[in-house]
Order: structure tokens, then C-alpha cells, then sequence
């Protein structure tokens, strides 16, 4: 199977980071094509560069057709409307995070970048997790193309207050840039900590495996033709 796994970002070290953890975590039958987007925020650290991100996430998805695609942001930027151009599965890397760390604990907390970020994180968790399951969303005051190997203390230093502030027994990495801290950070802290690119990839393999996909009924059915203007030409096949 091929699965697409997207950097909403335009920061082509970042895509390598997220495609080295999807990789890894793919089974042995499964493609994994990560791309960069043709336009877009070097970051997504706002709403405003959440909202520019989604060009180039829908325009991804329109042009290359997968078994399935990842969208290897945090933010889970146009999940729902790359959901009406797929016709496979379509993850956010929050999305699986967090379904998966309500399956391994009570409660889990987020260590993410920006303290500006966290809104969404708890937007995201309230609607895709059970009330509480989201314990806390912290920041570690780090940009997100600062993040590098050297971010490891602060962001197990910053987990062990989460787990301990929180009364949280489960890790979520709130960024796809911390994808390469995860074993260290999970060696270093004792409990789950999860990965959000990985869990995507996985969890998309799984539901293609089952023969699963975006449902065409009613939402996520595509949209209906239109006449669009100026860049934004239109994305649906
Ligand atoms: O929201 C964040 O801070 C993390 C998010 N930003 C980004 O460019 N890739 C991400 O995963």
C-alpha cells in the first residue's frame, strides 16, 4: 500500500524528520511517500499559519491519490476538507496520538512548542477525546524549527511536570518535529510516549488493511462543483 504522509510546512528538514519516523513505523508492505507542500509557512505556529497550510495540504492530496494520507501536523490542518478530496483514510498526527494514549492510560497531558499552540491542542482533544482523557497541554517555549536533539531535556523536563501536575500516565509529543525525541524521551520517562506521525502511519495501515475508507456519504462526500477564483483554483478531481 502507499500511504502519503504530508509536512504542512514548507521546511524540507522537517519532512525529513517525519519521514524517517513514518518509515519506521511502517509495515514491510507499505510505501511511504513523504512531500513537502508547494506553498505554504516555513511553521505553523498560529491559526493564521494553521489557515495558510491548508492550500498546500489539499493541493497534496488532489494530486497525488494514496491508500491512504497522513497530515504530519499538530494541528490537524484541513483534515476534513482533505477528507472530501480522499477517497482513502485520512489521520491527523493529533488525531492518532490521542486516540491511541486513550487506549494506554487514564489520562494523558501534551508537551507541545509554543504556549500559543495549546488552544488548539485542547480544541482538538475535546473533540476527539472523552471528557478528562486530556489531562493538560504544556509548552516548552520552544520554536518549532529551534526544535533539534538538544530539545530533549526540556521536553522530558517539561513531561515529568505534566505526569506529576496533571496526575497524567500517558506522553503526547504535540509537535511532528519532536517525532525523533520520542524513543529517548520514552526511555527516559518510564511511561508511553507517543508519536503522533508514527501512530498516524499505523493506524492508517490498519484501517486500509480492513479495507476501510473515508466514507463518500453526506460530509465527506466531494464538494459540490463551484467556480473558484484567483490562486486558489480549486483542489477537487
Ligand atoms: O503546532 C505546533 O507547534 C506543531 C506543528 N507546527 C508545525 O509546523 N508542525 C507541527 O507539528
Amino acid at each position: 500500500m502507499r500511504i502519503q504522509v504530508i509536512n504542512p510546512n514548507t521546511t524540507e528538514a522537517m519532512t525529513a524528520t517525519i519521514e524517517a519516523s513514518a518509515r519506521a513505523a511502517a509495515g514491510p508492505g507499505t510505501l511511504i511517500e513523504a512531500i513537502t507542500p508547494v506553498m505554504g509557512p516555513a511553521s505553523i505556529e498560529s491559526h493564521y499559519d494553521e489557515a495558510l497550510a491548508v492550500p498546500g495540504v489539499l493541493r497534496a492530496v488532489a494530486d497525488a491519490p494514496a491508500d491512504a494520507h497522513v497530515i504530519a501536523c499538530f494541528g490537524d490542518p484541513g483534515l476534513d476538507a482533505a477528507r472530501e478530496l480522499a477517497t482513502g483514510p485520512v489521520i491527523g498526527i493529533a488525531e492518532a496520538a490521542m486516540h491511541a494514549a486513550t487506549l494506554l492510560g487514564r489520562g494523558f497531558s501534551v508537551v507541545t512548542t509554543l504556549s500559543r499552540t495549546r488552544g488548539r491542542a485542547r480544541d482538538l482533544a475535546a473533540r476527539y477525546c472523552p471528557p478528562h482523557a486530556c489531562r493538560g497541554v504544556h509548552a516548552t517555549d520552544i520554536p518549532v524549527l529551534s526544535l533539534s536533539p538538544e530539545s530533549l531535556d526540556r521536553v522530558v523536563a517539561l513531561a515529568r511536570h505534566a505526569l506529576d501536575h496533571d496526575g497524567s500516565d500517558v506522553i503526547v509529543l504535540g509537535c511532528a518535529g519532536m517525532a525523533d525525541l520520542c524513543a529517548a524521551a520514552t526511555a527516559e520517562l518510564g511511561v508511553p510516549v507517543i508519536d503522533g506521525v508514527a501512530a498516524a502511519v499505523t493506524l492508517a495501515e490498519s484501517l486500509v488493511r480492513l479495507g476501510l475508507r473515508t466514507s463518500p456519504r453526506d460530509e465527506y462526500a466531494p464538494p459540490p462543483a463551484k467556480l473558484y477564483t484567483g490562486l486558489l483554483t480549486g483542489f477537487a478531481r
